[in-house]
């Protein structure tokens, strides 16, 4: 079995086999993290706006690529031209090709949404092993254990069930939404494959490995392709070991030639590359990546659970009618304009908000000062009484354990964007 580097070092020659017009700076090296699997670093300067980076049609895997693929052993499908020019060129037949690449039909692939399609191609592709063109990509791909961070397998290990209820609320909301797509994604491909007696190939373990890969791995862009916006997204070797920080960042590109990525800032020897994911707190990297950062200035507190309980019906259909209903957060320096207007309401009497002139003024954003005093007295109490809740969590920070620590530094993240707006209030 070839070590990590070994992997690495395959993946990167079948990259730059003579035939495939995939490029990669030699600037570049990939190599262990202290802090998240591997990371690319440069190994000599990289200037700013240089491409560093090019990744041809043929070795990135999304819908259009794994439609191609996959009809071409089936002889009764004929693909729409915008699929013509693209070709894996890989012909090898075996159990997955005979018993059902050649038997699925255009309209099967087609109803799969992306993530099923490309996670369901992943599994069976790795049963392909060594006939799979893809074989030195999938041998660079993370491990199952690789994911134990992640909230949907801690649900899913009975281990760790216990822990997936201790996250801050937002945050299981969050993971919640994941588990039932998980969920649904996986009862869709497994239907399509009981259709051709291949269902024991798919257990739920080798799945959710295919499918966190795909959402941690997957990069959001416009495949020239794509029937519509879920199918932009894309696999990219090589691209994938990009780690990602919330400042430094290198920009992507994809067109009719393949997927570019070139610096936007310079880089000196021993500096390692990012890309930046999006602004995404530390709830969200941990639901959808299985990593959190040590500081992150995108974090948040969603008061909208303790807000919404202040409201009737008739305030609810005002803010609903409005385009505010829900959503109310504050941030490390500010309090959201949709919290500001929830708590503003509450002021004014529920049978007139519609001609309420304060209110509509607010609304179209003209002088809000007037509400000043009683947002900042209602925000006080709500955050008092949340505050009293998390602090008891936050204290799981100093555990040995792990997945305590990080559920415990979600909640001291949260304590403390809601102290400093407290400390406002009481400067105010
Ligand atoms: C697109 S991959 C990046 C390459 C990855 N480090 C590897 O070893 O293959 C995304 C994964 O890398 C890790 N990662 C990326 N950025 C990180 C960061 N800033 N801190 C910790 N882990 C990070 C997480 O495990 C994430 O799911």
């Amino acid at each position: 079995m070839a070590d990590d580097a070994q992997k690495v070092e395959s993946l990167t020659k079948w990259l730059l086999d003579s035939n495939s017009k995939c490029q990669i700076s030699t600037s570049l090296h990939v190599k262990e993290t202290n802090y998240g699997g591997k990371g690319i670093f440069a190994i000599s300067d990289v200037k700013p706006y240089q491409q560093i980076m090019k990744i041809s049609h043929n070795h990135l895997i999304n819908f259009t690529t794994i439609v191609s693929h996959i009809s071409s052993f089936n002889s009764a499908v004929h693909l729409p031209t915008s699929y013509k020019h693209i070709k894996v060129s890989e012909t090898k037949s075996d159990r997955i090709t005979q018993d059902l690449y050649s038997k699925l039909t255009l309209d099967q692939l087609l109803q799969l949404s992306s993530f099923q399609i490309v996670s369901m191609y992943l599994v069976l592709e790795s049963i392909r092993g060594e006939n799979s063109y893809w074989k030195h990509f999938l041998n660079t791909l993370p491990v199952i254990d690789d994911f134990k961070l992640s909230p949907l397998f801690w649900r899913l290990n009975e281990h760790t069930t216990k822990l997936y209820n201790k996250l801050p609320p937002t945050t299981k909301a969050h993971a919640d939404k994941i588990s039932q797509k998980f969920d649904l994604d996986y009862s869709i491909v497994k239907d399509l494959l009981t259709k051709y007696n291949l269902q024991e190939l798919l257990t739920k373990k080798f799945f959710l490995w295919a499918w966190m890969s795909t959402n941690s791995r997957c990069l959001y862009m416009e495949i020239p392709q794509g029937k519509d916006r879920d199918d932009n997204f894309t696999m990219a070797p090589y691209v994938d070991f990009i780690n990602h920080s919330s400042s430094d960042h290198c920009s992507l590109k994809i067109d009719r030639n393949g997927f570019f990525v070139s610096t936007t800032s310079k880089y000196v020897e021993g500096d390692e590359l990012y890309l930046c994911y999006g602004p995404h707190s530390n709830d969200f990297l941990l639901c959808e990546y299985a990593f959190i950062l040590p500081k992150n200035d995108w974090n948040d507190v969603d008061l909208t659970d303790s807000i919404l309980k202040l409201f009737d019906e008739k305030q609810k259909e005002f803010l609903r009618e409005k385009g505010y209903f829900g959503e109310y957060t504050i941030n490390k320096d500010s309090v959201s304009f949709r919290t500001e207007v929830a708590l503003a309401i509450l002021e004014e009497n529920v049978n007139d908000l519609y001609t309420n002139r304060r209110i509509n003024a607010l609304l179209n954003g003209y002088e809000s000062s007037f509400y000043n005093k009683s947002i900042n007295r209602r925000l006080k109490t709500l955050l008092n009484g949340l505050i009293d809740k998390f602090e008891e969590y936050a204290s799981l920070e100093e555990s040995d354990d792990i997945y305590e620590k990080i559920i415990g530094q979600l909640y001291r993240e949260k304590c403390e964007i809601m102290e400093y707006h407290l400390q406002k209030i009481d400067n105010y």
